[in-house]
């Protein structure tokens, strides 16, 4: 059977390293896509090197023209720029719903089968503007954060209980800003709720909500490190996870931005929720049911995912 072909649109920090992951992990044969002309030949050059002292068997090309995803069985799109200290990652959306205009063409034109897993900031917004552009169906095209916002919740968790990270688990939903959602009650140690674990002695509240805020200023954290860019390693392997669920029909259950079409009363919008990928890409979001504190976190995170989409109505026409 021929191996899939995975595409990757943007050739920047995280499409490099997508590049090398898919390679490493043999999940397909890649095409690295970028406008800056030199930069997906190299980086798909240099990692093809790396095969023979790894010992993987995977193609890799780089390449500035659509016409070589044609056929491409996934596509993860990172096109865009990212954001640097004192930005937030709503300052992107101007110059990346252009981004998401091109990108969307560009794919429904050659990869019209494509399983597609959006990374672009600011993340709820550039997914709902790229499956509009691209007129693919809704449960082809999915946003990945809540797969990166669950696993810093779930390094922190493990750090905090001193126990390994495999046994942590956690449920971030809502849009991927400022207002995210960590949902403590969904989430565990070893199966147990942390709540529980508060009421064990094992950490106090603070503790807690000291890990939560850490939770949501994640990406900002890395943001006043790096200086010059944003995370890309934990972002990258957060979209891997998607993209093998999908092209091995795991049917995970992770917390993706995904369409809800009445789910969580949300009708014609993308916004980090529980989903199963599968097969046929999106299967289901589960429709959780959240307690009154939960529910108005979440709501605020809805509000301000739903400026957001106004927003990218108001600067393209198209879309409203
Ligand atoms: N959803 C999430 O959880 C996360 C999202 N991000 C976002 O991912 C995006 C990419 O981040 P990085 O890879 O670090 O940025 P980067 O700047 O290293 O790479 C972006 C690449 O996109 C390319 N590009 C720009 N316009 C393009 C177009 N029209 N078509 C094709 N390629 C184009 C650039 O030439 C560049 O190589 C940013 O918007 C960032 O905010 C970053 C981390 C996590
Ligand atoms: O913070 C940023 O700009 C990049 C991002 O979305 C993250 O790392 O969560």
């Amino acid at each position: 059977m021929a191996r899939p072909k995975i595409a990757l649109i943007g050739a920047g920090q995280i499409g490099g390293t997508l590049a090398h992951l898919v390679a490493l992990k043999e999940l397909g044969d890649v095409v690295l896509f970028d406008i800056a002309d030199g930069t997906p030949q190299g980086k798909a050059l240099d990692i093809a090197e790396s095969g023979p002292s790894e010992g993987f068997d995977a193609t890799l090309k780089g390449t500035t023209d659509y016409a070589d995803i044609a056929g491409a069985d996934v596509c993860i799109v990172t096109a865009g720029v990212p954001r640097k200290p004192g930005m937030s990652r709503d300052d992107l959306l101007g110059i990346n719903l252009k981004v998401m205009k091109s990108v969307g063409e560009g794919i429904a034109a050659n990869a019209p089968d494509a399983f597609v897993i959006c990374i672009t900031n600011p993340l709820d917004a550039m997914v709902w503007a790229l499956r509009e552009f691209s007129g693919m169906p809704h449960n082809k095209v999915v946003g990945m954060a809540g797969v990166l916002d669950s696993a810093r919740f779930r390094h922190f968790l493990s750090v905090e209980f001193n126990v390994s990270m495999r046994d942590v688990t956690a449920f971030v939903l809502g849009g991927h800003g400022d207002t995210m959602v960590p949902l403590t009650r969904y989430s565990t140690v070893g199966g147990i709720p942390l709540p529980d674990l508060v009421n064990m002695g094992w950490t106090t509240q603070d503790k807690l909500d000291a890990i939560v805020q850490r939770t949501r200023d994640g990406g900002a954290e890395i943001v006043g490190l790096l200086k010059t860019g944003s995370a890309f390693y934990a972002p990258a392997t957060s979209a891997i996870e998607m993209a093998e669920a999908y092209l091995k029909d795991q049917r995970r259950l992770l917390p993706c931005a995904a369409y809800c079409d009445g789910e969580f009363g949300l009708k014609g919008m993308y916004v980090g929720v529980p989903t199963i990928i599968g097969a046929n890409g999106i299967e289901k979001v589960v429709d959780i049911k959240m307690a009154k504190d939960e529910q108005a976190m979440f709501d605020k995170s809805v509000a301000a995912v739903k400026g957001l989409v106004e927003a990218c109505k108001g600067i393209d026409p198209i879309l409203a």
